[in-house]
C-alpha cells in the first residue's frame, strides 16, 4: 500500500464539529480524545458504567457523563475507547441497540474489528483514529499546539464519507499538526500487537530485567546496574527517537559505537528474530488473540501472576529508592 499522509491542510474540521461524538471511556486514550475534541468546538459526551472511577475525572473536566447506552443513544459518532478485552461485550450490550443508519463506529486500536468480535451492521461507517502515542502525550502535544502522529483506517465506509470523516477527526485531537497515515485495520492491528510484544515493551522490559540480573549475579552493585541499564536508556532512546539509530551513534564514544555495532547482534540474534517471527504468526493467526481474550475471560490469573512477579523484581525497588533522590523526576 502505498503511504499516503495527510495534514491540518487537508483536513475539513467542520465535518466532525457537526456530528455528536460520544466517547466510551476516560482512559489514557478516553481523557485525550475527549479534552482535545471539545477545545476543537466538537459536542462531546462521555460513555461510563455507573460506579466507574473515571466518572469523577471526566465531571471534573466539566464533560457530561452518560451511561455508555445513553451515550451512544445520544451520538451519532461513537469513539471506543474502553479495554480492548471489553469492547466486545460494550458493543453488544450498549451500542448495537443503538446504533441507527449513518452512524459512524470508530476505534483507537483495531483489535475486535481484526479479530471479528465485533461485526457493525453494513449501514454505519466503521473506521479507526489511532494516535502512535500514549493518551497523556497524546493530550500534551495537542496542549502544546503540537500533536502526535495518528493512523487512521476505513472498514467500511457506507456514507461515502469515511475517510473526510476520520481525518477532521484525528485533526481535532491534534494529529494532522504532525501527520496522519492511512492504513487498515489489519495492518494498524497487527503492526501494533508485534511492536509492543516484542520490542517496545515486552522486548525492552525483559533485556533491561535480564541486563539488570547479569549484572547484580555477576556481584556488582543494583544501584550500579540501574544506572546502566535502566536509567541510561532513556537517555540513548531519545537520541534514536531524534536522529535514528546513525543519529544515536553520533553522540555515543566511538568505545560505545564498537560494542554496539560488534555485540548488539550477539545479543539480538537470528534466534531472537526468529522468536520475533513467532511471535508475529501468532498475532496474524489469531492465536495471540484467542488467548488474551480467554485469560481475560477466566479472570486473568496468569496475567495478575506475571504482573505480580514483575513488581517484585528487585529492579523495582532499586528503582523507586532512586528515583525519589532524583531532583529532575517529576515524584
Ligand atoms: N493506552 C494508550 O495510550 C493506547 C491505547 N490504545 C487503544 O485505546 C483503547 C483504550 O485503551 P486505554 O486508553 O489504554 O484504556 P484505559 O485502560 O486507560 O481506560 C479505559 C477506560 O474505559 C473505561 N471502561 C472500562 N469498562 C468500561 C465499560 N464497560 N463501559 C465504559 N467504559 C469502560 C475505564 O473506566 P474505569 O476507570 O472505571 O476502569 C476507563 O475509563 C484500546 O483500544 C487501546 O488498545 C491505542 C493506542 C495507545
Ligand atoms: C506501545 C503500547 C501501545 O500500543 C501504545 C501506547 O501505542 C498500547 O497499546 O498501549
Ligand atoms: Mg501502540
Ligand atoms: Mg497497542
Amino acid at each position: 500500500m502505498a503511504l499516503e499522509i495527510f495534514y491540518d491542510a487537508d483536513a475539513d474540521l467542520g465535518i466532525v464539529q457537526g456530528r455528536k461524538v460520544a466517547i466510551i471511556g476516560y482512559g489514557s486514550q478516553g481523557h485525550a480524545h475527549a479534552l482535545s475534541l471539545r477545545d476543537s468546538g466538537v459536542d462531546v459526551r462521555i460513555g461510563l458504567q455507573e460506579g466507574s472511577k473515571s466518572r469523577s475525572k471526566a465531571e471534573e473536566e466539566g464533560l457530561k457523563v452518560l451511561t455508555p447506552s445513553e451515550a451512544a443513544a445520544e451520538a451519532d459518532l461513537i469513539m471506543i475507547l474502553a479495554p480492548d478485552t471489553k469492547q466486545r461485550d460494550i458493543y453488544a450490550n450498549d451500542i448495537a441497540p443503538n446504533l441507527e443508519q449513518g452512524d459512524a463506529l470508530f476505534f483507537g486500536h483495531g483489535f475486535n474489528i481484526r479479530y471479528g468480535l465485533i461485526q457493525p451492521p453494513a449501514d454505519v461507517d466503521v473506521a479507526m483514529v489511532a494516535p502512535k502515542g500514549p493518551g497523556h502525550l497524546v493530550r500534551r502535544q495537542f496542549v502544546d499546539g503540537k500533536g502526535v502522529p495518528c493512523l487512521i483506517a476505513m472498514e467500511q465506509d457506507a456514507s461515502g464519507n469515511a475517510q473526510a470523516l476520520a481525518l477532521s477527526y484525528a485533526a481535532a485531537i491534534g494529529g494532522a499538526r504532525a501527520g496522519v497515515i492511512k492504513t487498515t485495520f489489519t495492518e494498524e492491528t497487527e503492526t501494533d500487537l508485534f511492536g509492543e510484544q516484542a520490542v517496545l515493551c515486552g522486548g525492552a522490559s525483559a533485556l533491561v530485567q535480564n541486563g539488570f540480573e547479569v549484572l547484580v549475579e555477576a556481584g556488582y552493585q543494583p544501584e550500579i546496574a540501574y544506572f546502566e541499564v535502566l536509567h541510561e536508556l532513556k537517555l540513548i532512546v531519545d537520541l534514536m527517537w531524534e536522529g535514528g539509530i546513525a543519529g544515536q551513534r553520533y553522540s555515543i564514544s566511538d568505545t560505545a559505537e564498537y560494542g554496539d555495532l560488534t555485540r548488539g547482534p550477539r545479543v539480538i540474534d537470528e534466534h531472537v528474530k526468529e522468536s520475533m517471527r513467532k511471535i508475529l504468526a501468532e498475532v496474524q493467526d489469531g492465536t495471540f488473540a484467542k488467548e488474551w481474550v480467554a485469560e481475560d475471560e477466566g479472570g486473568r490469573p496468569n496475567f495478575n501472576r506475571l504482573q505480580n512477579a514483575g513488581n517484585d523484581h528487585q529492579i523495582e525497588e532499586v528503582g523507586k529508592k532512586l528515583r525519589a533522590l532524583m531532583s529532575w523526576t517529576d515524584k
